[in-house]
C-alpha cells in the first residue's frame, strides 16, 4: 500500500449519507461531508475539502445514489490525483448477524447476508445496500469492504448474548443480542489503551457511545463482553427517537388494549420515543439543553431520564467487569455535552466517580482527555473515529491483484 493511498468511506443512514476520503495510514482527512435530510425537501450536501467548506442542494427526490454521483462527478472530479490513489471503498454496515467477526471484501454472498439482516436493522441496512450498489456503479473496478457494527461484539460470551427465551428461538432463528456501534467501541478501546498506556489486550473499559443512536459496551482485555443494543438497535439506552429498554409486556398491552398495529408500534418505538417522545419537543440534545435552561419541563425530564438510565447501565457494567480502567464518553452527545456527563456522573459517586468541572467544560469539539479528578475513577472523553477504522480495515483487505495496490509495500 503506497503512502498516497486513500480510502473512500461511506456511512449510509436512513436519511443521510456521511462520506470521507481518508489516508488509512495516518487517519488524515482530505475530504469529509454529508448528504442530509433525505425525504424532507431538497437534501443538502455539505463538505470540507482540504480545509474549504462548501454546500449545495440536490433535487428533492435525491437519495444515496445521487449523493454518491455528485461526490464522484462534482467533488472528486476536481482532484484526479486523489481518484488515482483510491484503493478501496469502505462501507459501514450496522448488522451482519452472527456471520462476521471481521470486516470483509464485499461479494454476492456478503450482500445476501446484509439483505438477510435488513429486518434486524431496518433503519440502517437498506441504506448500506443502496450505498454499496451506488458505489459499485461509480467505481466498478475498486474493492469494496463491509465493516460491521456487530463484528466487535462477536466476542461476547453466551451468557451475555442469549435472551431468557425458549432456546429454540436462538437455535432456529438466530434471535440473540448482537450489539451495534462496534466500530466506534473498537476505536475507543484502542485509543483508551494508548491514553492509559496499556496494551490493548489488557485494557478494561466501559465505552458509552452517545449519538442519535446510543449504546454502551463493557470491554474486558480489549474485547466486548456485553453491550446494551440487542437483536436490533432498539434495545438499551434512551436514544434520540428510540425508546431503549421497555417492559416487553408493553407490546402486548398496546396491541390488546390500545389497538396499536405492528407498524404503529414499530414507528412509536423507533421514531417517536426517546428524547423526542419524552420532551415532546426535539430529539436533539443541544435543543433540549437550551429548552431546559429556559424552563421547558419536558426537555428537563428527557435529559434527566437519559442520564439516569445511562448511569444504571454504567453501574451494572461494574458488575460485569472485574476491574474498570476507565469510563469513556464518545459520540456527538458524549463528546460535547458537559451537562449530560455531569448529570450522569452525579448518580455514580458511590462507585468513586467525580468530575473535574473545569476539565469537563473544556472537553468539547474534538478535545480528548480525562474529565475526572486525580483521585476519582478515571473518566475520559475520546472523540470517536469510525471512519478511520473503516479506512484501515478496507485498505488492509485490498487484494494484491487490485489495480491500485502495490504488493511490494503492502503492510
Ligand atoms: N455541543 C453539543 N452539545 C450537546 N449535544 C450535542 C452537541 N453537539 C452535538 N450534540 C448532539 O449529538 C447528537 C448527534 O450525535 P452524532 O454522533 O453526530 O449522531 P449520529 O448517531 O447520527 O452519528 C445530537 O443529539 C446532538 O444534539
Ligand atoms: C446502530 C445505530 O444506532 O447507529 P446510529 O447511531 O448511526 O443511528
Ligand atoms: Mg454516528
Amino acid at each position: 500500500m503506497s503512502k498516497s493511498s486513500r480510502v473512500l468511506v461511506l456511512n449510509c443512514g436512513s436519511s443521510s449519507l456521511k462520506f470521507a476520503l481518508i489516508d488509512p495510514h495516518s487517519g488524515a482527512l482530505d475530504l469529509s461531508g454529508m448528504g442530509d435530510a433525505f425525504g424532507q425537501g431538497e437534501p443538502t450536501v455539505s463538505w470540507k475539502f482540504n480545509g474549504d467548506k462548501q454546500c449545495t442542494t440536490l433535487p428533492a427526490e435525491a437519495r444515496h445514489a445521487e449523493v454518491i454521483r455528485f461526490l464522484v462527478n462534482e467533488i472528486l472530479s476536481d482532484c484526479p490525483d486523489l481518484r488515482d490513489n483510491l484503493v478501496a471503498i469502505g462501507h459501514r454496515v450496522v448488522h451482519g448477524g452472527e456471520k462476521f467477526s471481521h470486516s470483509v471484501l464485499i461479494d454476492d454472498a456478503v450482500i445476501s447476508t446484509i439483505q438477510d439482516c435488513v429486518a434486524l436493522a431496518p433503519l440502517h441496512n437498506p441504506a448500506a445496500l443502496h450505498g454499496i450498489e451506488a458505489a459499485h456503479e461509480a467505481f466498478p473496478g475498486l474493492p469494496q469492504v463491509a465493516v460491521f457494527d456487530t463484528a466487535f461484539h462477536q466476542s461476547m460470551p453466551r451468557h451475555a448474548y442469549i435472551y431468557a427465551l425458549p432456546y429454540e428461538l436462538y437455535r432456529d432463528h438466530g434471535i440473540r443480542r448482537y450489539g451495534m456501534h462496534g466500530t466506534s467501541h473498537r476505536y475507543v478501546t484502542e485509543r483508551a489503551a494508548e491514553l492509559l498506556n496499556l496494551p490493548v489486550n489488557e485494557v478494561n473499559i466501559i465505552s458509552a457511545h452517545l449519538g442519535n443512536g446510543a449504546s454502551i459496551t463493557a470491554v474486558h482485555n480489549g474485547h466486548s463482553v456485553d453491550t446494551s443494543m440487542g437483536l436490533t438497535p432498539l434495545e438499551g439506552l434512551v436514544m434520540g427517537t428510540r425508546s431503549g429498554d421497555v417492559d416487553p409486556g408493553l407490546l402486548l398491552h398496546l396491541s390488546s388494549r390500545l389497538d396499536y398495529c405492528l407498524k404503529e408500534i414499530n414507528d412509536m418505538l423507533n421514531k417517536k420515543s426517546g428524547l423526542l417522545g419524552i420532551s415532546e419537543l426535539s430529539s436533539d440534545c443541544r435543543a433540549l439543553e437550551q429548552a431546559a435552561s429556559e424552563g421547558h419541563d419536558g426537555a428537563q425530564l428527557a435529559l434527566d431520564i437519559f442520564c439516569y438510565r445511562l448511569a444504571k447501565y454504567i453501574a451494572s457494567y461494574h458488575g460485569v467487569l472485574p476491574q474498570v480502567d476507565a469510563l469513556v464518553f464518545t459520540g456527538g452527545i458524549g463528546e460535547n455535552s458537559s451537562l449530560v456527563r455531569q448529570k450522569t456522573l452525579a448518580h455514580l459517586s458511590g462507585l468513586g466517580y467525580a468530575l473535574d468541572e473545569a476539565r469537563n467544560q473544556r472537553a468539547r469539539f474534538g478535545e480528548e482527555g480525562p474529565i475526572s479528578t486525580e483521585q476519582s475513577a478515571v473518566t475520559l472523553v475520546i472523540p470517536t473515529n469510525e471512519e478511520w477504522v473503516i479506512a484501515r480495515d478496507a485498505a488492509g483487505l485490498v487484494p494484491p491483484t487490485s489495480p491500485n495496490s502495490d504488493p511490494c509495500s503492502r503492510e
